[in-house]
């Protein structure tokens, strides 16, 4: 008789997606658990891989032919019943294999490593154990696989069988330790001590004190030494006396901005009849454990996340707990701290500029249920709360919610999957209601809560959209109007600030030949090369590509090179020789890839430090400042003739997003939309802030054209560095879908991908967009079966669940 675990095994090139049947061996036994990690041999040989157990079954007759689980990676299981079945659920939707999903649930520091070690297994000469092994039975063949000496002398050695190559699986996530001590004596104890030491060794005796004051109580040394006043030195001697010891306690890294103990915390703002009529439904549900999905639309500035913290705080009265997703960028310092300040000590942050230690340090308060209530990015939707009793999804029209490698999930999907799971409301809040959720609200699968006016019968501020045709006519090459000029003046004059987007979606800076036309492009993609002036160089922003900024052309030797696009560089040099008193902060990928710059930059604005923040999409969302009075946007139109249905959605969301940034508080506010398109029907519409027409007028379109909302659809792409090939796959799975699938479905393509060749791989892709296909789902697992199983021939293809973008 003897227990069996149900293993998923990480193995990459895995054909199967089925979990594996291990024996448990009696001394594990007691401890193994369903959702903890494992070691277990796999294939031929002696490699050791990771594993999860994702069953346990009944003890059973067995044949002895089964291996052996090698051993526990986790005392605690790292995915709970829940996450478990989510992550089963995610793979079948997603067409991923179950280990990834897996894997995407857990904090980097969780991701093993496998690590190769060589180890002595027979005898070998004196010399050879010294020289390489240094006298230990074992390598660590990470560090010597590129010396191709000592990697034929370890062959030679495997070659008489003296050596064995064997996979390790190293545990990246390190707890982190710090130096505390610990009482040892009693008080009277103490006070005996004190005879012993003389009466002028005040340090000495001030420490026998402060020892007799913490009362048995393990205090970190730093913090001894604060409250004391002693200095290390005295610790050590009172180890040497015998009167406490040094111990090393678990402690959190601490991520920036981490509220204090002592900070008092803010009260709830009183709601306005709007927000307390939201609040009102959305409590109700929480208390009523009513799975409902709610869609909040309210106009920027209208107090949503003012409803959020409070629909929140009656989770927690009800003590449950509560999940709060927003976008990556409008995880601002200012959003965080808004939060904290309303919940303290019981809130955990994730978000994507944590080092791998701090998220981990987050994730396991989570876990402990430290934390009650979780703040984050995309991958937060898999924070371990349990008891979930809401979730809130920020401006949930957002793209990046959809993650574009695999597992290709959208964090929409799986947050409606957990709110299912502990019968809890979700809240689905944005200025601009992707059409897919405004659509499921209209046929009353969701429940709309509208909040129409801004906080306190603030106005919308005005949007006036200026024609650049002939401001280029007259002027010449400029990134200004005269009108936004002038109003950027004025402001400069009230003592007021301005906030300034350069649109950049699929556009950049690259450099042209003005003789020949000639662009540089990258070697390995089908797209030009990116300008970067802080590195002097040209960089792919596809495969990473790096090449110095030629000055000859490489084509016709000509030295006429031209730099094009509008980089904010460029922008942030044209304003100063215009406003040459004007303080600019400037805000894109550049000036915030340190670590911490993109919070500074955002605190030196808010404290007046600057009249102009000049910034990329970065700035668009989520930012309340009451002195910014001015919004401009340079240039509306990148973007729109992008080949992609929701190129229109895209323009319509970011510039109400980016206009819903001035007149926040009492000063009114401007909005200037430069543009060379004025007549389009996105840019009319978020002029006149009018979300409703610009609905129905999209929804129109996209019935017209067959796309979601009213239709579904799937991304198929093959790839190959051969383009027949990759070619000749795509057709092959189009004509397996073709025999199969309903009337009404429709395939488009096959068609190089917009970008279709990135790292050196050509890309082709078919379309599939269907209402109602029951067989498609098995269809399209089995082609990923198929083309798994043949992926000796190079050729990788991609099944895309509703992509976000077509490029
Ligand atoms: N009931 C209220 N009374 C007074 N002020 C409020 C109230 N609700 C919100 N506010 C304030 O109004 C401002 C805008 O609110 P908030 O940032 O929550 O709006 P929002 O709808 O989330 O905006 P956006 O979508 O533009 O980011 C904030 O400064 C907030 O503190
Ligand atoms: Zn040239
Ligand atoms: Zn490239």
């Amino acid at each position: 008789m003897a227990e069996l675990a149900q293993v998923i095994v990480d193995v990459p090139t895995m054909q199967t997606d089925q979990p594996y049947t291990y024996a448990i061996p009696k001394r594990l036994e007691s401890q193994i658990q369903v959702g903890m990690r494992v070691i277990v041999p796999f294939g031929r040989g002696k490699r050791e891989v990771q594993g999860f157990v994702v069953g346990i079954d009944q003890p059973t007759e067995y044949d002895g032919t089964l291996k052996s689980i090698i051993g526990l990676m986790d005392l605690v299981p790292v995915v709970n019943t829940e996450l478990l079945q989510l992550s089963r659920w995610m793979a079948d939707q997603t067409y991923a294999f179950w280990i990834s999903c897996l894997y995407t649930m857990l904090p980097n520091a969780l991701k093993a490593k496998s690590h190769r070690v060589v180890r002595i297994v027979d005898e070998v000469d004196e010399q050879t154990s010294l020289d390489l092994f240094q006298g230990a039975d074992e390598l660590d063949f990470e560090r010597y696989q590129n010396d191709p000496q000592i990697v034929s002398q370890l062959l030679k050695l495997k070659r008489q069988g003296k050596v064995s190559f064997e996979y390790q699986v190293e545990d990246r996530a390190r707890v982190k330790k710090e130096i505390a001590i610990q009482p040892l004596m009693s008080f009277e104890q103490y006070e005996d001590e004190r005879v012993g030491v003389r009466a002028n060794a005040h340090a000495q005796q001030r420490l026998l004190s402060y020892l007799q004051q913490i009362d048995g109580q393990k205090v970190k040394l730093k913090q001894a030494e604060q409250q004391s006043g002693l200095k290390a030195g005295t610790f050590n001697v009172g180890e040497k006396r015998g009167w406490l010891k040094k111990i090393a306690v678990e402690t959190y890294r601490t991520p920036a901005g981490m509220i204090p103990d002592d900070q008092h915390l803010d009260s709830p703002l009183k709601l306005n009849p709007d927000q307390q009529a939201a609040v009102a439904k959305i409590d109700q549900a929480i208390d009523q454990a009513q799975n409902q999905t709610f869609l909040l639309q309210g106009v920027t500035g209208s107090g949503k996340t003012e409803v959020y913290l409070q629909a929140m705080a009656e989770a927690l009265r009800q003590g449950k707990t509560a999940l709060m997703l927003v976008p990556e960028i409008s995880l601002t310092p200012q959003m965080v701290n808004r939060v904290r300040r309303r919940f303290g000590q019981r809130v955990a942050v994730l978000h994507s500029s944590l080092s791998d230690g701090e998220r981990y340090d987050e994730w396991r308060r989570i876990e402990r249920g430290e934390a009650q209530v979780v703040v984050g990015a995309r991958s937060a939707v898999f924070a371990p709360l349990e008891n979930l009793g809401l979730i809130i999804m920020d401006e949930e029209h957002e793209t990046s919610y959809k993650q574009d490698e695999t597992p290709r999930y959208h964090a929409r999907d799986v947050a409606a999957w957990r709110a299912e799971y502990h019968h809890a409301p979700l809240v689905l809040g944005s200025a601009t209601p992707s059409l897919e959720s405004r659509a499921r609200a209209l046929a009353g699968v969701y429940q709309l809560l509208r909040m129409p006016t801004r906080v306190n019968q603030r106005p919308l501020p005005p949007v006036e959209v200026v024609d650049m045709r002939p401001e280029m006519q007259r002027n010449g090459e400029t990134n200004f109007s005269d009108r936004l000029l002038n109003l950027l003046n004025e402001r400069m004059e009230k003592g007021e600030q301005s906030i300034l987007m350069l649109n950049r979606r699929g556009f950049s800076s690259f450099i042209m030949c003005r003789d020949c036309g000639f662009v540089l492009k990258c070697p390995n993609c089908d797209i030009s090369l990116t300008l970067h002036m802080d590195s002097r160089t040209m960089k792919c922003h596809y495969c990473g590509h790096e090449e110095p900024i030629p000055s000859i052309c490489p084509q016709c030797q000509g030295r006429h090179i031209r730099y094009y696009g509008t980089g904010t560089e460029k922008v942030a040099a044209e304003l100063q020789q215009l406003m040459p008193s004007a303080r600019v902060i400037r805000m894109d990928v550049d000036t915030t890839r340190r670590k911490g710059m993109h919070a500074k930059l955002l605190k030196e604005f808010g404290e007046h430090q600057a009249d102009i923040l000049l910034g990329t999409q970065m700035i668009a969302k989520g930012l309340d400042f009451p002195n910014v009075t001015l919004v401009g946007v340079l240039n509306a139109d990148t973007g729109l003739d992008l080949p992609d249905f929701r190129a229109s959605e895209r323009t319509f969301d970011l510039l109400s997003q980016v206009s819903g940034r001035a007149g926040r508080a009492d000063k009114p506010g401007n909005v200037v939309i430069q543009t060379f398109n004025p007549d389009n029907y996105a840019i009319r519409y978020a002029q006149l802030h009018d979300y409703e027409d610009f609905f129905k007028a999209e929804m129109n379109i996209r019935y017209q054209a067959g796309y979601p909302p009213y239709y579904y659809t799937v991304r198929i792409m093959a790839s190959n560095e051969d383009e027949r090939a990759a070619a000749k796959a795509i057709y092959e799975i189009r004509n397996q879908l073709s025999v199969s699938l309903s009337k009404e479905t429709v395939v488009l393509g096959p068609t190089p991908r917009p970008i279709a060749r990135m790292k050196n791989r050509y890309y082709y892709q078919i379309i599939v967009k269907y209402k109602h296909d029951p067989k498609l789902h098995a269809l399209l697992k089995d082609i990923m079966r198929q083309t798994q199983a043949k992926s000796r021939q190079d050729t990788l293809v991609s099944i895309d669940p509703e992509p976000q973008y077509f490029m």
